[in-house]
């Protein structure tokens, strides 16, 4: 089986890459210097001279705050760009794996998030991901929609590593403690990727399209995750004690932020496919270990 990675530089690309690598399965991996998802003529030509079995879309406009003030260009990349992927792998019989995110929600539900609940989001960044689903389901007949939730890994911008690094500069992190959902490590994201597309192309069941959620075991707030992000950091001589203080999201004034509770049930996925939820602290030691290698390295 060969797969296509668009998007490959982000963090959740470099852990696909790794994935694939990992068990060997032939991929091509393109940055967004290699393939603009946006240049619909530029996605048909490399997919009809790759030929992939599979499409795994990781290319996104990611940053949630500056996608309110970038509207056109975050519905350019995550809707428009989704569906130029949906029509070139329905044109060469490829089957698309879409990532989305927890922000389809409204995060105004006690209960964890099932694939029957109804989308309903509240920021640019959550409605151009819902109408890059959409433009999915309407154009690639073999598609997988992934949602997940809190990505983070040793790679690029994210929650993890802004905490990290005050940690290690003696900085004081601070973390909201009304908003919850789960983290969820780059890594084990990749694997069930991989892991679902595998069973897929056994064609072990004749029907395993559809959309589904997958985030790590536990939810948490943010404040709680910038602590044990603190407390491992510290374990493993990343860091020294450093404060971690609990904030609310009225009190971030640079963005629009609100309290909202997203944690998906990943059940469907389990009942069907039989992948069981990893945890995020485990994760996190594994993002931890990265980064100390990565230091060595330096
Ligand atoms: N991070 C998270 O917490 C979550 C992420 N997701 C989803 O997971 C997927 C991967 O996210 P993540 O890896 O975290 O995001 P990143 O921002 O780390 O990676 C996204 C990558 O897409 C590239 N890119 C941007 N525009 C284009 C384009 N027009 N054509 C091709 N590539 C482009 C970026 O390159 P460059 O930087 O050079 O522009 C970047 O390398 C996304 O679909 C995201 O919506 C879902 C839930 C949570
Ligand atoms: C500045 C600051 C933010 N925060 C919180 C509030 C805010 O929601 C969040 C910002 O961190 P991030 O930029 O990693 O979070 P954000 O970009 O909101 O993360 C989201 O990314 C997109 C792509 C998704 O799909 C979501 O699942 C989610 O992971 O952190 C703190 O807890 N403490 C702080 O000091």
């Amino acid at each position: 089986m060969k797969v296509l990675i668009t998007g490959a530089r982000g963090q959740v690309g470099t852990a696909l890459t790794a994935a694939c690598t990992e068990v060997g399965i032939q991929h091509l991996g393109l940055g967004h210097r290699e393939l603009d998802i946006t240049d619909g003529a530029a996605v048909q030509a490399v997919l009809a001279r790759e030929r992939p079995d599979f499409v795994i879309n990781a290319a996104a406009f990611s940053d949630v705050a500056v996608a309110q003030g970038e509207a056109n260009l975050c519905y350019a990349i995550n809707r428009d760009g989704a569906a130029n992927l949906a029509q070139a792998c329905e044109a060469v019989g490829a089957g698309l794996l879409y990532l989305s995110s927890d922000y389809v929600f409204d995060g105004l539900q006690a209960r964890p998030y099932t694939e029957k609940d109804k989308p309903n989001p509240r920021n640019v960044y959550g409605n151009s991901k819902l109408e890059g689903e959409e433009a999915v389901r309407e154009y690639c007949s073999r598609h997988l929609v992934l949602r997940t939730s809190w990505v983070f890994s040793a790679e690029g911008n994210n929650f993890f590593m802004r905490s990290l690094e005050r940690a290690m500069s003696g900085q004081p992190v601070k973390g909201v403690n009304d908003q919850i959902s789960c983290p969820t490590w780059a890594g084990h994201l990749a694997i069930v990727c991989v892991a679902m597309l595998q069973q897929v192309h056994c064609n072990i069941e004749p029907n395993l399209w559809g959309t589904y959620h997958y985030s790590d075991r536990g939810a948490t707030t943010r404040y709680e995750f910038a602590r044990t992000i603190v407390a491992q950091a510290v374990q493993a001589g990343l860091a020294s004690e450093t404060q971690v203080q609990a904030i609310e999201s009225a009190d971030l004034q640079n963005r629009a932020e609100e309290a909202r509770q997203s944690v998906l049930s990943s059940d469907h996925l389990f009942f069907t496919f039989g992948i069981r939820q990893r945890g995020w602290r485990q994760g996190l030691k594994s993002a931890l270990e990265a980064v100390r290698q990565g230091q060595r390295a330096a």
